[in-house]
């Protein structure tokens, strides 16, 4: 499967996309805010060289995180032949999956308020960062870690999983496969998770023809099949589920604020998610946040993104200087672009 990486995005294409993104602010930022001008100012009113720096870190820090996309959490329409309407399904690995060509002649207006189906098609990008960040396609390491999901005899069984940057979602319909009592999906992009991850969850819930027992006996690759049947969900599948977009920092809050108890996950699932490295404190952060003390996170990436600079190396160092996650390699794959996938830890977990 080929990606277009392009980055030249053109000034109307920020200015258009920035229409999209909230300027998000929190109230605790804004009273930290107050406090260091308050604590700082001298009596001239003029800021202390100590204001001068701190307010030249803030906007520095702003500018990196300008467009910060707030979180929402989707609901699942009661109608689940809605959520399957105008959509072509093709199979792989015994797994349906919304056949991303009809979405991209099909999908606009309301069902694409972030209007990033148009601006990947035109733009012929399959990343543009801070607008659309990959989701509508299946990503090859995708696969790496439904193969290892397999090789390593990975439990599902009653686990909370995070299927973290999910896009099409495969990994975590695996997990529900695997009886995992909740799946959770989240993705960057809210027009990816309505038309596609949410459709493929639905077609792979469907009763008829479909069982929701272990995929471990999955076949290798089906022709793609024709137009959807139609959709007997088993509501109890999706009972498991929750679908939420928006920037990771953000979505955590969201997760931690909207689950008292504290939900933690046993399991999260994240494939080539780590190609940009303004992302890693973010994505750190939120692993750190919404990690079990002693769940795992299953990482599958390339070794090196060319032209956007993140990697797994990259990442494993970013990780290591934290402090808080030990790693370990448990795969390397060799073919074309060399590929990993990394175990990651809580330091003191058993
Ligand atoms: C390249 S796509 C990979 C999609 C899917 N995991 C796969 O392998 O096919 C990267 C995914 O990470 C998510 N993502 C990337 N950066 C993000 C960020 N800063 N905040 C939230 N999600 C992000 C996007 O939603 C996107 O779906």
């Amino acid at each position: 499967m080929d990606f277009r990486f392009n980055f030249a995005v053109d000034e109307n294409e920020h200015s258009e996309a920035d229409a999209h993104f909230l300027l998000l602010c929190s109230p605790e930022h804004k009273q930290e805010q107050r406090e260091k001008s308050r604590g700082t100012a001298d009596l001239t009113g003029k800021p202390s060289p100590k204001l001068a720096a701190a307010k030249h870190q803030d906007e520095a820090a702003l500018k990196k995180n300008l467009c910060v996309k707030a979180a929402k959490e989707h609901s699942i329409p009661q109608d689940l032949n809605k959520v399957l309407e105008n959509k072509v399904m093709e199979t792989v690995l015994d797994l349906s999956y919304v056949k991303l060509s009809v979405v991209e002649r099909t999908c606009s207006g309301d069902a694409d308020s972030e209007g990033i189906v148009s601006k990947s098609v035109s733009s012929h990008s399959d990343l543009i960062p801070g607008v659309y960040e990959g989701g509508l396609k299946i990503w090859e390491c995708t696969f790496d870690l439904m193969d290892y999901f397999s090789e390593a005899e990975i439990e599902f069984t009653n686990k909370t999983v995070l299927d973290l940057g999910c896009g099409a979602g495969l990994l975590g319909i695996i997990a529900l496969q695997g009886e995992a009592a909740r799946v959770h999906f989240q993705d960057y992009n809210s027009t990816v998770i309505d038309e596609i991850t949410l459709p493929n969850v639905v077609a792979n819930c469907i009763s008829e023809g479909r069982r929701m027992g272990s995929g471990k006996d999955r076949k290798a690759s089906k022709p793609p099949s024709k137009r959807l049947r139609k959709a007997e969900g088993s509501p109890d599948v999706l009972n498991r589920c929750r679908f939420f977009s928006g920037e990771w920092s953000q979505v955590s809050q969201l997760l931690l604020n909207s689950n008292k108890p504290c939900l933690k996950y046993d399991l999260i699932l994240t494939s080539e998610t780590i190609y940009n490295p303004d992302y890693y404190s973010a994505l750190h952060d939120t692993l750190a946040q919404l990690l079990d003390r002693n769940g795992r996170v299953y990482l599958a990436s390339k070794v090196h993104y060319f032209g956007v600079g993140g990697g797994i190396y990259l990442f494993e160092k970013f990780i290591e200087d934290k402090n808080v996650f030990r790693t370990s390699m448990v795969k390397t794959i060799d073919q074309g672009l060399q590929r990993c996938i990394m175990e990651i830890a809580f330091k003191n977990s058993c």
